[in-house]
């Protein structure tokens, strides 16, 4: 498989303290990852930088064969809007437009796709995340789990390459965390890189790699492959991976 982001010697500081230590990491197309590690360990800090959300100290981040951390702000905002996509603990969604505006207001303000087709792409993405009979709902009246799901569908709608997770189902009770999952799973299923960070195992256990970040360098990894596998063997993965989290220290 091609290779869609590397980091080679990747270094942040924040003054004087080293929160990623010399990171090489390559991330291939297709790959789902979950970044994992104590709190503290530099997880957001380096999806941030994986994404040209920040800007490393030193080292090199490639994306696509392009080095991004040599873009200045706004080729980089270009970047991120067209290429990337984001998922955060909470939407994020402007509270003053309907969730369906929320999702295509990225796509116009990109001018990637036509308006049909960001219209179109639009109801497909709701539809298959199961909204679409809330599309035109405020968003104050609608649930978190059905919020992240308009998430999702604002990030997709430029149809990115990659779509990045800080801790996606941080705020959601298990059985959202699960529907979302299933949804990134799918979305993955389909081609898309994702990378997330998370503390939940089980939300570790549906990547297709788990890498683990202690004091800010890369400790280790285990590569999972796709999940979908049987319900026995996925029960199985779940309890082999929490088995080697506690083996790193988790
Ligand atoms: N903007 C910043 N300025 C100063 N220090 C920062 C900044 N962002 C992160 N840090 C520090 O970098 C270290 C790593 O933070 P980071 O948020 O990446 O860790 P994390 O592994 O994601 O933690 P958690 O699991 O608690 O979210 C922490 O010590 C944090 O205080």
């Amino acid at each position: 498989m091609k290779t869609l982001l590397e980091t080679q010697n990747l270094c942040k500081s924040f003054e004087d303290i080293k929160v990623l230590k010399n990171i090489n990491l390559k991330v291939s197309e297709g790959e789902f990852i979950a970044i994992m590690g104590q709190s503290g360990s530099g997880k957001s800090t380096l999806l941030y930088n994986l994404s040209g959300m920040d800007k490393s100290s030193s080292g090199n981040v490639l994306f696509c064969g392009k080095d991004i951390s040599m873009l200045n702000d706004d080729m980089m905002s270009e970047v991120r809007l067209k290429q990337m996509g984001f998922i955060f603990q909470n939407s994020y969604l402007l509270k003053n437009l309907s969730i369906r505006d929320n999702i295509v207001l990225p796509g116009f303000k990109a001018r990637k796709l036509t308006r049909e087709q960001i219209n179109c792409n639009a109801n497909m993405l709701m539809e298959k995340t199961g909204i679409l009979s809330v599309a035109d709902h405020d968003i104050k009246k609608v649930s978190g789990g059905q919020l992240q799901r308009a998430a999702i569908c604002r990030a997709l709608i430029n149809q990115p390459d990659i779509l990045f997770g800080d801790e996606p189902t941080g705020a959601l009770n298990s059985s959202a965390t699960r529907e979302i999952m299933d949804i990134l799973n799918t979305v993955n299923r389909e081609g898309k890189t994702v990378i997330i960070v998370t503390h939940d195992a089980k939300v570790a256990a549906r990547a297709s790699r788990v890498i683990y970040l202690m004091d800010g360098k890369l400790h280790n990894e285990l590569k999972l492959g796709k999940w979908d596998i049987s319900e026995n063997k996925k029960i199985y993965r779940e309890k082999w991976l929490s088995e080697w989290l506690e083996k790193q220290g988790f």
